[in-house]
């Protein structure tokens, strides 16, 4: 990476990939990558090379989010250095397979994109996840997408929180990117959903297809929605659950969430109300497969992004 003329100028990007399946009963990416498998001319574009992969083959067939461990919690270098071969669990096994076709992680010859599709029951609409706020490509790339879905909405998070970022399958890329659409139950199919997911890749592709003809991106500010905090359900001494989502939260992902506001409802009627400052953005509100994780909901905070003009080198 150089800079010039106030350019950043970047790689061509040859290589990208779409990950579906990463949790098997997300059925929007399973759907779109398989479809893509049997027949790739929506997704190619001129001079790069597209491949649309099940990264949870296992997980797909039973229709669950993994076998043995979350494969987007598995790219880490204890893992992806781990000896033991078949003893290891399933994903870890498959970490270690996908790490070696797509990377190996932060090295030259990983892949320039991945795109990893996944499903939310949580009401967020499109949204686009980004694991770096320095990643001018990606901004950018944000910027396009945003602009060109216009009046539809597609809004960007960003975790690159120390304790809650975790290591994803698309983090193997120089370039991660996470597009979240919801909501959608596990194991379903909702047109809505799957069209909006279709949408968005295809501008996406458009964008890296714009870039290697040599377009030049000019400085832009993207919105993004920072990951701040993790917010479990009210347990009891046992860690059950003694409180839901309230109906004034339940479904209002990205709107504010001040101090006061209800959050929780006990069940015997009682609110439980926000105690920290405000206003964060509650996302991931009452996520199904965030039970396990302790999770009711992420707070955000919302920042303005800068990205410098890009070009290709
Ligand atoms: C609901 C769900 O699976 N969300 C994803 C978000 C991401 O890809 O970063 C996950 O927890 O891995
Ligand atoms: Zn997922």
């Amino acid at each position: 990476m150089s800079s010039y003329n106030n350019s950043v100028c970047l790689n061509e990007a040859r290589r990208v990939a779409i990950f579906g399946g990463t949790h098997g009963n997300e059925m929007s990416g399973v759907t779109l990558v398989n479809l893509w498998v049997k027949n790739g001319a929506e997704i190619q574009r001129k001079g790069v090379e597209t491949k649309p992969f099940i990264t949870n083959p296992r997980a797909v067939e039973k229709c669950t989010r993994y076998v043995d461990t979350d494969l987007n919690r598995a790219f880490t270098p204890e893992n992806l250095s781990a000896l033991g071969g078949d003893d290891l669990p399933y994903e870890v096994q498959r970490a270690q397979e996908i790490n070696r076709i797509f990377g190996p992680k932060g090295s030259p010859e990983a892949y320039d994109v991945i795109f990893d599709l996944h499903n939310t029951t949580s009401n967020m609409g499109s949204t686009l996840i980004l694991e770096s706020s320095k990643d001018h490509f990606n901004l950018q790339m944000m910027n396009y997408i945003k602009k060109a879905i216009a009046p539809a909405s597609c809004l960007v998070l960003l975790n690159e929180h120390p304790l809650l970022k975790y290591s994803t399958s698309r983090s193997v890329a120089k370039h991660p990117v996470g597009l979240e659409v919801g909501p959608q139950p596990q194991g379903v199919l909702r047109s809505n959903i799957f069209e909006a997911m279709r949408v968005i890749l295809k501008h996406a592709l458009d964008f890296i297809d714009l870039f290697n003809e040599g377009m030049e991106f000019p400085p832009c500010t993207v919105e993004a929605f920072r990951v701040t905090e993790r917010i479990d359900y009210p347990r009891d001494a046992n860690g059950n659950i003694i409180a839901m989502v309230h109906p004034n939260l339940q479904d209002c992902d990205w709107e504010p969430l001040n101090p006061g506001d209800p959050m929780f409802q006990t069940f015997d009627g009682k609110t439980i109300r926000y105690q920290g400052s405000g206003p964060v953005y509650p996302t991931f509100i009452n996520e199904a497969a965030y039970y396990e994780k302790q999770q009711a909901f992420v707070t955000t905070r919302r920042e303005t992004l800068v990205a410098s003009s890009i070009r290709k080198a």
